[in-house]
């Protein structure tokens, strides 16, 4: 439709919009879907008659109308059928499958046409406008814990570390982008599912993610992705009267999205096309906790009214509106039936390329971002609690310079800290007498002091929540806590989004669930009626729940049975927060609420519980002997325990755990441990009076977790970080502790970032370690660089018997340098350098070397480039070397008759 120059040289003619509608007829005839749109806007602009929509509309089915339609605005003229194409194009969510078709015409309207109205009159395009209108607006902000103090998402939004991974957890490979979330290219564990579950901890982010998600389908192009997006929070679906009960179009209408032209039509598109829509569950985790999804009762009808939890159990069964895109959000260790899963992801929160990213993002100021910067260089520990974005705002907020409470940039730092500076500076900002204002110098107990009402208020409120599971709290309750004057504008609490499920009522959430677990915890504190009982209510609650004794059970170890605390972190939280308040460096601060009688009480009762409910819980850990060790198999509640005793700061009960540790071996893998863990561990292990293995595989400790872990690595001799986001600053680490201890006997490092860099701390290690006798590194980022290193390290070690290399990149020239280092090495007997880019030259070299070795028994030489003449050197080889046993060449590009040849050849494996 452009102007185009003939090949006589004359220009053509103007485009004839008449004859696009002719010859393209039967295309438009079968997907324009509104008429009554195209008829209203002719109509508008006195193209059409009423008459002329009459006789439309007289006719029989939707083709026919579409044919009639094309009749009468062909009888009128080219400039009618311009003005046509105009509003195909002008509202392209009603036409979208016209899009391409104008596209490639490259229709370009005249100046009169465009200067015609175009009136949008399509009831589901105004819906979807409306909704990208009103999802653009609500996600535009990163709800922020002051409300004064909003983020723009834009500003702020660092993309999280993702990771793919199977119905056990383990790693699939990373989620390169959001957008890459919903498509089905990687990730897909069962094809059946429709819900994409996205696990994490506390804090990490899914809310985020969840709100990116919405920001990014409202800032795009109608027709790019889904065409309606519905975002809930699974708390909604929780805070309805018991006996409510709705249809899936009351919830959809009235508690997400409200069409404004003919909700039957758009609900009727929305039955006819279901794939067309996305939904997002947020924090299935804020259910009740003993909800089961695969019990609730199918919703069959979607006009049907049901209690709104079987809406959402239906919706994610794809019961109701089978298709639809599904991403719901749920806290670690809560399950989802696994025929629902279509993928599960796993949110990793900040690792150090992500922290600093968002470090530019909140300070932008040059200054300021190094000075920063170099405090989070200087304090793996600082660093480890960033790696959770929640903790990460609340201490970029104290670590900005001006008036008001400032870090401590004395260690250690606890969680505790972190909530106590944010209270303060929430207390100190918004009271109209606040000492801060005038004495920045002025102390925190201070600050305490004269909050104490509203602060205990709030507590009080937060834990009788807690205690009945509850998140959301109407008037009522507001009004029963007697919340003094201004207690609301502390910024604590906020009004839950509009429209909420208790109706008109104002209704309240503490802005996170770790912040109300800290204030339930300050009351347990703080209130003096509060008897041992209740203090340590949480310890048990879920275990009296199910007739369990004590915190002995806690690790899920009897008979199988399910971990009680699995999804209950807020009580986890407050057990936490309670272990912070009442250690012995936060006396003085606490003093200022509580009676020094009262408080001596509470310290007690709470040292004598933790410490009977360790040793309980530690001697019920089950035990195996492996060899010359004693295995341990701790679960994800001995962490939680860790950081109990981490947050009392108390040496005494350190010192207890790492003496009921009565093993020799520390199975930690798969215990979702993040880097601020680390810290914990490393607090209770360095009191370890022997030498110890610890398995840390499969976890989340990256560089920052392993500077953590400095403290213990004095007693470690087998050490294993497979998969955990080592890169090269923890191998670093590792190098510098190893080798000044000469204890370790096996490293394990598969599946890191390593790269040629680190690869150079590695070798120094198996150099430089008497006793090292297993080096696992495959599947990092080594090149022939690194593995010109390691060999050269390999040469000098006399210790070494396993060597894992699988999945780099060393090439021919990393297999020569590792041939140079087989000839004649005393004591390396497996060795996999599968999957590696070796080819001819590389295979021959490795075959000359092995005839002048007698040490190696197993060689995996699997998924390389070798071809046949590698393969005749490796059986030449094996004609002298007596002492391999195994060479297993699969996955090599060697012919099946010449593989054959070598069959008989026990040795060989194809
Ligand atoms: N990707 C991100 N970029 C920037 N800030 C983030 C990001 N993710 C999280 N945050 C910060 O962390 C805070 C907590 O995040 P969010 O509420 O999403 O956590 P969550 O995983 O949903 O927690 P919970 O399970 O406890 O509800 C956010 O309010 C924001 O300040």
């Amino acid at each position: 439709m452009e102007s185009r120059v003939l090949p006589d040289g004359k220009a053509p003619g103007p485009p004839s919009f008449m004859k696009l509608l002719k010859v393209d007829r039967e295309l438009l005839v079968t997907h324009i879907r509104n008429v009554q749109c195209l008829l209203d806007n002719l109509m508008a602009n006195d193209y059409f008659s009423m008459e002329d929509a009459e006789i439309v509309g007289a006719c029989p089915t939707p083709p026919d109308k579409v044919r009639k339609m094309l009749d009468l605005v062909q009888s009128k003229g080219e400039e009618v059928c311009e003005y046509l194409l105009h509003v195909l194009q002008q509202i392209p969510d009603a036409f979208v499958d016209l899009k391409p078709w104008l596209a490639e015409r490259g229709f370009w309207p005249s100046e009169l046409v465009r200067s015609r109205v175009v009136v949008n009159t399509d009831p589901v395009s105004r819906y979807t406008q409306k909704m990208r209108l009103e999802w653009g607006r609500d996600s535009k902000f990163i709800k922020s814990y002051t409300q004064r103090e909003e983020m723009l998402l834009a500003d702020t939004y660092t993309e999280h570390i993702m990771e793919l991974v199977d119905f056990h957890d383990a790693a699939l490979g990373g989620v390169s982008s959001l957008d890459s979330l919903l498509v089905d290219s990687t990730g897909v564990i069962n094809v059946d599912g429709e819900t994409v579950f996205v696990v994490g901890d506390a804090g990490v982010g899914k809310s985020v993610l969840l709100q990116q998600l919405q920001n990014s389908w409202a800032s795009s192009e109608p027709g790019a992705g889904p065409r309606f997006f519905f975002p809930f929070r699974c708390r909604t679906f929780g805070c309805f009267p018991p006996a409510a009960a709705l249809s899936l179009r009351e919830l959809l209408f009235s508690h997400s999205c409200c069409p404004e032209l003919e909700p039957d039509a758009v609900f009727e598109f929305l039955l006819r096309f279901p794939a067309t829509a996305l939904f997002t569950f947020d924090g299935l985790d804020e259910l009740q906790s003993d909800l089961d999804l695969s019990r609730l009762p199918d919703v069959a009808s979607p006009l049907q009214p049901a209690p709104p939890v079987a809406l959402l159990a239906s919706l994610l069964r794809g019961k109701l509106l089978p298709g639809a895109g599904k991403v719901l959000t749920a806290r670690t260790g809560v399950e989802l039936p696994r025929a629902l899963v279509r993928k599960k992801v796993r949110l990793r929160g900040f690792g150090p390329e992500q922290l600093r990213a968002y470090t530019r993002k909140v300070f932008p100021e040059l200054a300021e971002q190094q000075r920063v910067l170099s405090q989070l260089d200087a304090s793996p520990q600082l660093s480890s609690l960033c790696s959770v974005p929640l903790f990460c705002w609340i201490i970029f907020r104290c670590l900005r310079g001006g008036p008001g409470p400032q870090l401590a940039t004395e260690l250690p730092l606890t969680l505790t800290d972190v909530f106590l500076l944010l209270a303060e500076a929430h207390v100190s900002r918004t009271m109209p007498s606040s000492p801060l204002r005038s004495d920045p110098q002025h102390s925190q107990a201070e600050t305490f002091h004269t909050g104490r009402g509203p602060l205990c208020a709030l507590g009080r409120l937060a834990y009788w929540g807690l205690a009945r599971n509850r998140f959301v709290f109407g008037p009522e309750q507001v009004a029963a806590s007697q919340l003094p004057e201004g207690a609301l504008q502390l910024g604590f609490l906020r009004l839950v989004p509009e429209p909420g499920p208790l109706g008109p009522q104002a209704a309240y959430e503490f802005l996170h669930l770790t912040l109300q677990a800290f204030f339930a915890a300050l009351f347990l504190v703080a209130d003096d009626s509060v008897g041992t009982a209740k203090l340590l209510r949480f310890f048990g609650e879920g275990t009296a729940r199910r007739g369990l004794r004590g915190l002995g059970c806690l690790g899920g170890c009897h008979g199988g049975k399910k971990d009680p605390f699995r999804n209950n972190d807020h009580c986890q939280f407050t057990n936490l927060f309670l272990c912070g308040l009442l250690s012995k460096a936060k006396q003085e601060l606490v003093q200022h609420l509580v009676p020094p009688a009262t408080l001596r009480r509470k310290r007690r009762a709470l040292w004598s519980h933790l410490a009977a409910s360790l040793r309980s819980y530690l001697k019920g850990l089950p035990r195996t002997q492996a060899g010359e060790f004693l295995q341990v198999q701790a679960m994800p509640t001995f962490i939680w325990m860790l950081r109990y005793i981490y947050e009392a700061q108390s040496q005494r009960v350190s010192r207890l755990a790492a003496r009921g540790i009565c093993a020799n071996y520390l199975k930690l893998a798969y215990c979702n441990t993040c880097s601020a863990d680390c810290s914990a561990l490393a607090f209770v292990l360095h009191h370890v009076p022997k030498q110890l293995a610890l398995d840390l595989d499969n976890n989340n400790l990256c560089d920052y977790g392993v500077k953590e872990l400095r403290p213990c690595f004095g007693r470690l001799t087998v050490i294993r970080l497979s998969v955990n986001r080592i890169a090269d600053a923890g191998a670093r680490v590792l190098s510098e502790e190893l080798t000044k201890y000469k204890i370790v006997t096996f490293l394990g490092l598969y599946n890191n970032q390593i790269t040629d860099v680190g690869a150079t701390y590695v070798a120094k290690i198996l150099e430089e370690c008497p006793g090292l006798t297993h080096l696992k590194i495959g599947a990092n980022l080594l090149t022939s660089e690194g593995g010109k290193c390691l060999a050269a390290a390999l040469k000098k070690s006399r210790s070494i018997l396993d060597i894992g290399m699988w999945g780099n990149k060393i090439g021919d020239e990393g297999a020569k340098a590792f041939a140079d280092a087989l000839r004649d090495h005393p004591s390396l007997a497996t060795l996999s350098l599968a999957f590696n880019g070796i080819s001819t030259e590389g295979g021959k070299s490795l075959a000359q070397a092995l005839q002048q070795n007698s040490s190696m028994k197993i060689f995996w030489l699997t998924k390389n480039n070798l071809d046949d003449e590698a393969a005749e050197s490796l059986a030449e080889m094996l004609e002298v070397n007596q002492t391999l046993n195994d060479l297993c060449l699969s996955g090599n590009p060697i012919k099946p008759e010449e593989a054959k040849v070598f069959q008989h050849d026990k040795r060989f494996h194809f």
